[in-house]
């Protein structure tokens, strides 16, 4: 049996109000960190309290990261809620959420653990607040596996403004590997009555493509421009153009850079695919790879990257109506983030393969009852 830090038996500290407690295991499907992200947000947002245990069992290092333990404890101080065993390398955690508040939270992540997670763990929660909230986050900003913060800024922002879901984001320090000490600010205007559905079935007409590079740091802006030259040459190739791509220098605490090519069309679809720069290839190869993976999208069936794809099934989870996508085929994060979900609401969610590369997604959200807080 798990204890907490006070040497108490996890789940028992409050006796009876553990009743309706929903119980997640943090290895169903992914088994990564985008299980808790979800399961604490829609406990927020739904007031459930939530046990997750295994957290991570699918990842090498197993239990919570910093970054996890950041975003569990922003949410718990936007709604005074209650935490319990949560500390690094934690596999089993309560949250007992109170009331989402709105205000200004911050939150420091001491490594270059992502500020854009602490985002996705925070804004749908944001979005229920009695009133707008502003964040301040530090830590990583451009880091691996995570979406690059101007991908949230960007791709993540239009996304969910078909929700009617708007959030800004104000890059002020960029936070590269290994040391991060980035800085963002991010301001979330509460949703007035509920988040409309989606329907995002006609992939369109491209409409443009823009792309910025990220230099940062002692980082030499020549690696900007061989990632530019890189990108460039491949969308020459493919579609006859040249696309308008920014090489900016930004502060930094360690040296890096990062690029983000964006592909829109005419029926609102927003497509991101990005690279963070590695030693262990040239600028100019990953500058092509990023146009590579975008290219897949752009013209074609799909509505949605691979990413977003499992970035939409909370808010769509929460919409007031059906909401209809249609995309490439689901990511095992995606799989893993409609079976949480389901877990923790009443959205229905149906799967229909339309082609081996194309399928539609569609749910029927079951809305939280807004509270009409005074603060
Ligand atoms: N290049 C990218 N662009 C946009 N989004 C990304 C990118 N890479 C990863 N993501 C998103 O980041 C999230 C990663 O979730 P995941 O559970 O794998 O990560 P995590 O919290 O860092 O935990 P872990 O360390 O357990 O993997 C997913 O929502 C995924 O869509």
């Amino acid at each position: 049996m798990a204890l907490n830090n006070a040497g108490t038996d996890l789940g028992e500290t409050k006796g009876h109000e553990n009743r309706d407690m929903v119980v997640i295991d943090g290895s169903l499907l992914e088994g990564g960190g985008q299980v808790l992200r979800i399961a604490v947000a829609l406990s927020a947002i739904r007031g459930k309290a939530v046990k997750i245990t295994n957290i991570r069992a699918g990842r090498k290092k197993p239990g919570l990261a910093e970054q996890h333990l950041k975003g569990l404890l922003l949410v718990r101080d936007m709604c005074n809620g209650e935490l319990e065993n949560a500390h690094l390398g934690s596999t089993e955690i309560i949250f007992r959420p109170g009331k989402i508040t709105s205000g200004t939270f911050s939150s420091k992540i001491s490594t270059a653990g992502s500020v854009s997670l602490l985002m996705q763990i925070a804004v749908p929660c944001a979005l229920f607040a009695p009133g707008p909230c502003n964040f301040n986050l530090r830590g990583g900003t451009d880091a691996d596996m995570a979406p690059p913060i101007d991908y949230l800024k960007i791709v993540t922002s239009e996304v969910f403004a078909h929700f009617g879901a708007k959030f800004e984001t104000q890059v002020l320090q960029r936070g590269f590997f290994p040391k991060g000490g980035g800085e963002v600010n991010v301001k979330v205007d509460n949703i007035q009555t509920c988040l409309k559905p989606i329907i995002l079935t006609q992939p369109g007409k491209i409409i443009s493509i823009e792309g910025s590079v990220n230099v940062g740091g002692s980082c030499p802006i020549r690696v900007g421009h061989e990632f530019k030259q890189g990108a460039e040459s491949l969308l020459l190739e493919e579609f006859g153009c040249k696309p308008n791509i920014s090489v900016e220098r930004f502060n930094a605490y360690c040296p890096g850079s990062s690029f983000l090519i964006v592909g829109k069309t005419s029926t609102g679809c927003i497509f991101g695919s990005s690279v963070i720069s590695h030693r262990s290839k040239s600028p100019a190869q990953q500058g092509e790879e990023a146009v590579a993976e975008l290219i897949k999208f752009l013209p074609g069936q799909s509505c949605l990257d691979s990413f977003a794809q499992d970035q939409i099934i909370l808010p769509m989870s929460l919409a007031a109506g059906t909401s209809t996508v249609v995309c490439g085929p689901l990511t095992l994060h995606t799989q893993t983030a409609i079976e949480i979900v389901k877990q923790l609401s009443s959205a229905k969610f149906e799967v229909e393969k339309i082609s081996e590369m194309i399928f539609r997604i569609t749910c029927t959200g079951d809305p939280p009852v807004l509270a009409m807080d005074t603060q």
